[in-house]
């Protein structure tokens, strides 16, 4: 008879339960039954893959009604305990089922038991062995700061955070690469963690980091891996193959066993925050498992998040700073605001902007004109009788797209027919109001025929590749003026770019959410660190940024003028501290989503009426959203907060069941620590 023991298994679905399994014992093709192997199981009418977390001699349940497991993925060897700590931590933080957590961010070809897949991909794994550190590379000489910087990290014993706070162009990547060096160079299996925002949009960390270190297997990690991709580099990461790991906020779900630096680049931008799913925040989970491992992290930015500022403020981050550029006499730009109340614009330029430009070119010189509005133009309305381009599917106008002769939803990607005439009144007259990059770009080639211009923005970069392509052109001076989105702003070491215009930043100056302000100072730090990183130019004059704007005189641009991040930053804390907002107070949003936001409404205040000590947390009134309407979907928002973390959790703990099993038929989603309100 077959002896069985017991497996308690997570499986990815919305039920947050363990699953007790009969594992046989001794049988062929089922070895010794250990924590973190992954199996599959009958589960409803289907098959799925299951972590397991436990194993046991008995189960609560009779044993009569579990089922067998059905086989063992043992190609891959077992995620280790850390690893599922790791996902018990985010499940039970950003309140998600444990199984929701940990199998998903394990590639599909391995929960599809793909056997063939598997034992060719098990096969081709590769170790490189001995010394596999390029010395011989040409690597600049640290200055000062970075000198000290790269010792703080690479003498850490233990989890360490560091806020490298370094201006635009001060160099940061030099020190990520030899702190890199170093670590790799104490322990041949020690793996390191390197994070960006967005990888695409900074091909070069790759390539410097890929020529770096052209012994060592690097692995990326990111949304836009074909499957087979994952799967080869996940199981690099996996079974240690891989010694650096370059990605985006998913990588910090990668189980990697030997790691012992993790570097997260920029680490302020929001798109650390996953927006869907588990909610969570990859740059908090990095300084969470740093702590677990007992390892060093390295939080870089010009611009740090107010949490991890103030962190370095309370003395539990330790701040290194690099004041200075580090290209012998590249300094930081000049910032120039124009007063676009007393200089008015024209096609969206001030005469200030046109003559600048002008000036640049004469010289041989790039200009980058900032501006984060996709499209021709935002909406197209009728002047007769008021009527304006809306989506009927959303709380949004339809943005105008004269290349493809279409309007164009940006929020549910609905497009339509531009109208002859208007839909309400027949009027032949339609106007278009406002601009985005394309009428930006139309304008501009008026003023400069000669110049060559190219627009980056997501509807100039859907092709694969073409961003790469693009980015090349204005490396290698094919380009006279870049326009772009925010897709431009950041990371990029242009050599030539002398000029930068901010073409309309007003509006983030009147958002309903607090972290607007801070978003737009660190977006302006970002898009002006463009400009003047090579140097002294050949004509010797010092690089510009030109902001227009009709708030000159506000706090933030006059903050910007100076470059003077850490004043910025102590006026915002204060403000913060005082409104009892992040980060001296905890918030979670949940969100419902109905047909009629009147429902979700009331979905929220039964919500309300189900928390566990109300008294103890700060309840809110349960609102319609900025954008209430996407998709034919009506939404609306609770905000909940508290001045303690693990008040707001525990409330979380008991509360979160409770609406889990309200049958109310609303879809509802809650987010911890959310970046905007
Ligand atoms: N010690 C050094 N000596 C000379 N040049 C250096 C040194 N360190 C870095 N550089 C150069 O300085 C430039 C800017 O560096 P890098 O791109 O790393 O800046 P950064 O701090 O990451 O900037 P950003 O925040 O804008 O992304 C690069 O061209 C880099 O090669
Ligand atoms: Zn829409």
């Amino acid at each position: 008879m077959i002896q069985h023991c017991i497996v308690q298994v997570v499986l990815d679905t919305p039920l947050d339960f363990y699953f007790d399994y009969r594992y046989p014992v001794e049988a062929e093709n089922f070895p010794v039954p250990k924590i973190g192997m992954l199996v599959v199981v009958p589960f409803g009418r289907r098959e799925e893959a299951g972590l397991i977390v436990d194993v046991k001699e008995e189960s609560e349940i009779d044993e009569n009604k579990l089922k067998d497991v059905v086989s063992v993925i043992s190609e891959i060897p077992p995620l280790r305990t850390d690893w599922i700590d790791l996902c018990r931590f985010a499940a039970g933080y950003y309140q998600r089922p444990l199984g929701e957590v940990a199998l998903p961010s394990i590639p599909k070809n391995i929960r599809a038991n793909k056997k063939l897949a598997l034992k060719r991909a098990v096969k081709a794994l590769v170790q490189v062995p001995g010394n596999i550190v390029a010395t011989n590379m040409e690597k600049p000489v640290l200055l000062k700061a970075q000198e000290q910087a790269v010792s703080a990290i690479v003498k850490t014993r233990g989890f360490k955070p560091f806020v490298l706070y370094g201006v635009t162009g001060s160099g940061k990547t030099e020190i990520y690469l030899q702190a890199i060096e170093e670590k790799l160079k104490q322990s041949d299996a020690m793996q390191v963690l390197i994070m960006v925002p967005e990888i695409n949009l900074t091909p070069q960390l790759e390539v410097s980091v890929r020529s770096r270190f052209p012994g060592v297997t690097i692995a990326t990690l990111h949304s836009r891996l074909t499957e087979s991709e994952r799967l080869k580099n996940w199981l690099q990461i996996h079974t240690g193959v891989a010694r650096i790991v370059l990605g985006t906020r998913l990588a910090i779900l990668a189980s990697m066993p030997q790691l012992g630096l993790i570097v997260v680049d920029e680490e302020h931008d929001p798109s650390y925050k996953q927006q869907e799913g588990l909610r969570y925040s990859a740059r908090d989970l990095a300084v969470w498992r740093a702590n677990q491992l007992g390892i060093p992290v390295v939080l870089g930015s010009a611009t740090p998040s107010l949490e991890s500022w103030q962190h370095v403020l309370s003395g539990r981050y330790v701040k290194l700073e690099l004041p200075e550029r580090a290209v012998k006499d590249a300094v930081l730009p000049a910032i120039r605001l124009i007063d676009a109340t007393r200089e008015p614009l024209q096609n969206g330029f001030s005469p200030s902007l046109i003559n600048a430009i002008k000036r640049r070119l004469e010289k041989s010189e790039q200009s980058l004109l900032f501006l984060n509005r996709r499209g021709y133009a935002p909406v197209i309305t009728c002047e007769a009788c008021g009527w304006i381009s809306v989506c009927e599917r959303c709380t949004a106008y339809m943005v105008y797209h004269k290349s493809h002769h279409l309007l164009r939803c940006h929020h549910c990607g609905l497009e339509r027919p531009i109208p002859r005439v208007c839909p309400d009144c027949g009027n032949i007259d339609l106007q278009t109001l406002g601009r985005g990059t394309q009428r930006i770009e139309e304008g501009l080639a008026g003023y400069f025929p000669d110049a060559r211009i190219l627009r980056i923005d997501a509807d100039s970069t859907r092709k694969k590749g073409s961003l790469e392509a693009a980015l090349e052109m204005v490396h290698k001076g094919e380009i006279d003026i870049v326009i772009g989105t925010q897709m431009i702003s950041k990371g990029h070491d242009f050599q030539n770019m002398t000029l930068v215009g901010v073409l309309n930043p007003d509006t983030a100056l009147f958002s309903h959410d607090y972290r607007a302000g801070e978003r737009l100072f660190s977006q302006l730090m970002q898009v002006a660190g463009r400009a003047g990183r090579g140097g002294v130019s050949e004509h010797g004059n010092r690089s510009e940024v030109l902001i227009q704007t009709r708030y000159p005189m506000h706090p933030l641009y006059q903050a910007a003028l100076t470059h003077d991040y850490g004043n910025y930053v102590s006026d915002l804390l204060m403000e913060r501290q005082n409104a009892g907002l992040p980060p001296f107070g905890f918030q979670v949003l949940l969100f419902a989503e109905a047909r009629k936001v009147e429902n979700a409404l009331d979905f929220l205040r039964q919500a309300i009426d189900a928390i566990p000590e109300p008294e103890a947390v700060i309840i809110n009134e349960p609102i319609p959203m900025a954008m209430m309407r996407i998709a034919n979907v009506e939404r609306a928002q609770l905000l909940i907060e508290s001045t303690s973390r693990g008040r707001l959790q525990g409330m979380l703990k008991e509360w979160i069941p409770v609406l889990r099993n309200m049958k109310t038929g609303i879809r509802w989603h809650i987010e911890v620590d959310p970046m905007s309100i």
